[in-house]
């Protein structure tokens, strides 16, 4: 990464040394937005992705949503609903759009992110599975993926039931059947769930709330999940057991995993074949988690009596699909999550956390990004800033020919190691590092992601300290190895580029740079002025920015000792002219000098 291209770095010969300063490009220009707002009451939001509040942000509506979620979004943009779109035209579309909410029914390929050119900074998912969203592509392009988790939770465990019901006594059969004008009681003879065993595979929302209800339909229910908590699944008694003893034992299935590559295909030839003859099998969950084929198989050859299946591997399946024709299988058209009551729940999830995240808001459904609860969000709110603005101001201590490859960022607290999570942190420090000397937009989403694209390596230390843990944070330390710098007296004992930074009242400070103690809140831009400490030194470089009228909101003041070398650190809250500038490098005490802009 070569920390040159968008400064401009001004070397005025003075008779005090190394005077240099450099010149940060525009912002927006890093977002890739117009108007970009940067003023900011220091009480409102931290904004993550800012877009400006002119601009009105277009919203595409790919699939049905519920009408209160869409007047939510109208509230706050343009929403265009466009239903049915060919992949050509949601590529095409998609361009003028800096959101798109889904059902499962749209694919969202890598295409769709290339084609945006940049601008789709929102995708939600307006329901549970996201594997119709490309999610590497997404995080590639700094997109943010929202779902919808948890409103349509129940109305899909009741499918689930009413598959199960239906099936195990052929109400469709049956029904078919008396429509026909049949009446034909002794073929529809079922079964009985009481007492019988249901394996629930993937005890997650759904499946728990399945495994609920089959607990009070009498079923002994069995679960396997190699990442639920046991003690979770004990809690309404049910047991988790390993896969194998899950289908081995079961007279019934219910899916309930996500399908990842782990999970496709996971019912098959060889799995079936591990199965209690006259299995019943239901799917909710996604088509492809069943080896579709396999299934056929194994209801010719009498492993499986019986499958209810919401869910198809193509959707929806060919009209002369075996499985679906087999009078042994029960088929609805993906209908867990359609419920009157699920999908206005849907909408409104959906719709708020897309506004959210156009805001700049953390979401919380976040798929692709680390998700911040708002209670851990509130409390690091002034951590997050301390940590872009650090970052940004140790690589603007960077000399221009230096290439930024290893920054070590340590965080020292009196919490627990896993009480903090630093990953909202590292994403800003990241941000703050990167966007100053690139047009790459970097958040919460692509942080990682870019800074392994340019070769930069972030390791992170905790120091636990002693003392109370009330705030989350005593001080982040940024360290830039193995490069000059611009202000030689930021370099610590160590050799590397050193800034420090601490919380007070709410509002990030510098508090270190190199070896020198400073105190200066990290608000506007700051000038950092190595000198000869000796009286009247504040009052020159106070009075070359009075008389530009730029206001000084802070000036501190650290040094080896009396009369030795000092550095001043001075927030000015405008951007002071070139020739401020050299008249402060120009001042005889004043042997080196950098102008950082926050
Ligand atoms: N048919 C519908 O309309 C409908 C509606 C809602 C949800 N769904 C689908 O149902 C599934 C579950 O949804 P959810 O909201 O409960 O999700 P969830 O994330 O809450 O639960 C999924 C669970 O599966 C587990 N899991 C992951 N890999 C597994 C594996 N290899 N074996 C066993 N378990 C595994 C996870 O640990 C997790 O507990 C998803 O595929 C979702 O898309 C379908
Ligand atoms: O994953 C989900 O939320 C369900 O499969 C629902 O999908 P749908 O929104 O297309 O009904």
């Amino acid at each position: 990464m070569a920390a040159s291209a968008s400064w401009t770095s001004l070397k005025p010969s003075t008779s005090s040394g190394q005077v240099s300063w450099l010149r940060h490009r525009p912002l927006s220009a890093a977002f890739g937005v117009t108007n970009l707002s940067l003023g900011r009451h220091r009480d409102q939001p931290r904004r993550f992705i800012v877009l400006s509040m002119d601009a009105k942000p277009t919203i595409l509506v790919a699939e049905k949503l519920g009408e209160a979620g869409v007047n939510l979004l109208k509230e706050f943009a343009n929403v265009d609903c466009s239903y049915n779109l060919s992949a050509e035209e949601l590529c095409t579309k998609i361009s003028l759009c800096d959101a798109l909410i889904v059902r499962s029914g749209t694919k969202v390929s890598r295409e769709v992110f290339e084609s945006s050119a940049g601008r789709l900074k929102v995708v939600g998912r307006a329901g549970v599975g996201i594997d119709n969203v490309d999610l590497a592509a997404a995080t590639e392009h700094g997109c943010l993926v929202v779902n919808a988790p948890t409103a349509n939770t129940v109305a899909a465990a009741e499918h689930g039931i009413a598959l199960l019901t239906a099936m195990a006594r052929n109400v469709a059969q049956a029904d078919a059947s008396v429509k026909a004008g049949k009446w034909q009681r002794n073929k529809y003879v079922g079964v009985s769930l009481v007492g019988k065993t249901l394996a629930v595979m993937g005890f997650g929302k759904v499946g728990s709330e399945v495994a609920r209800r089959a607990k009070g339909l009498g079923m002994h229910v069995i679960a396997h999940d190699p990442y639920a908590a046991a003690d979770r699944a004990r809690a309404i008694g049910v047991e988790l057991v390993s896969f194998d003893e899950a289908i081995a034992s079961a007279d019934f299935i219910s899916l309930h995993m996500p399908l990842t590559a782990a999970t496709s295909k996971i019912l098959n030839d060889d799995t079936f074949a591990k199965m209690k003859k006259g299995v019943r099998i239901v799917n909710v969950a996604r088509g492809g988690v069943i080896d579709e084929e396999a299934l056929v198989r194994a209801i010719d050859a009498g492993i499986v009596a019986q499958a209810a299946l919401d869910v198809f591997t193509e959707e929806p399946p060919a009209k002369d699909s075996k499985l679906v024709q087999n009078e042994n299988v029960i088929a609805t058209p993906h209908l867990g999550a359609s419920t009157m009551e699920a999908q206005e729940g849907v909408a409104i999830e959906i719709a708020e956390a897309v506004v959210g995240a156009l805001k700049g808001e953390l979401a919380a459904t976040a798929v692709n990004a680390p998700m911040v609860p708002a209670q851990v969000l509130t409390e690091l709110k002034p951590y997050v800033a301390l940590a872009e603005k650090l970052g940004r101001l140790a690589v603007q201590l960077v000399a221009g020919i230096s290439g930024v490859k290893t920054v070590k960022v340590t965080y020292a607290s009196a919490r627990a190691p896993d009480d903090l999570d630093t990953r909202l942190l590292r994403a800003m420090i990241t941000k703050g590092l990167i966007e100053p000397i690139s047009s790459a937009f970097v958040n919460l989403v692509n942080a990682d992601f870019t800074a392994k694209q340019r070769g930069l390596r972030i390791t992170e230390e905790r120091v636990t300290l002693d003392g109370s843990p009330e705030s989350p944070l005593e001080l982040i330390q940024v360290q830039i190895a193995n490069v000059e710098s611009k202000f030689a007296s930021a370099i610590s004992d160590s050799g590397e580029i050193k800034v420090e930074g601490r919380v007070k009242d709410g509002i990030p400070h510098l508090t270190k740079v190199g070896s020198f103690e400073v105190d200066v809140s990290l608000e506007g831009s700051i000038i950092l002025c190595r000198q000869v400490d000796q009286p009247g030194m504040i009052g020159k470089v106070g009075r070359i920015l009075g008389e530009e009228n730029i206001n000084v909101s802070f000036m501190s003041v650290g040094r080896i000792a009396p009369r030795k070398q000092a550095v001043m650190a001075i927030g000015v809250d405008e951007e002071p002219s070139k020739q401020s500038l050299m008249r402060i490098g120009e001042i005889p005490a004043v042997e080196e000098f950098v102008y950082l802009k926050l």
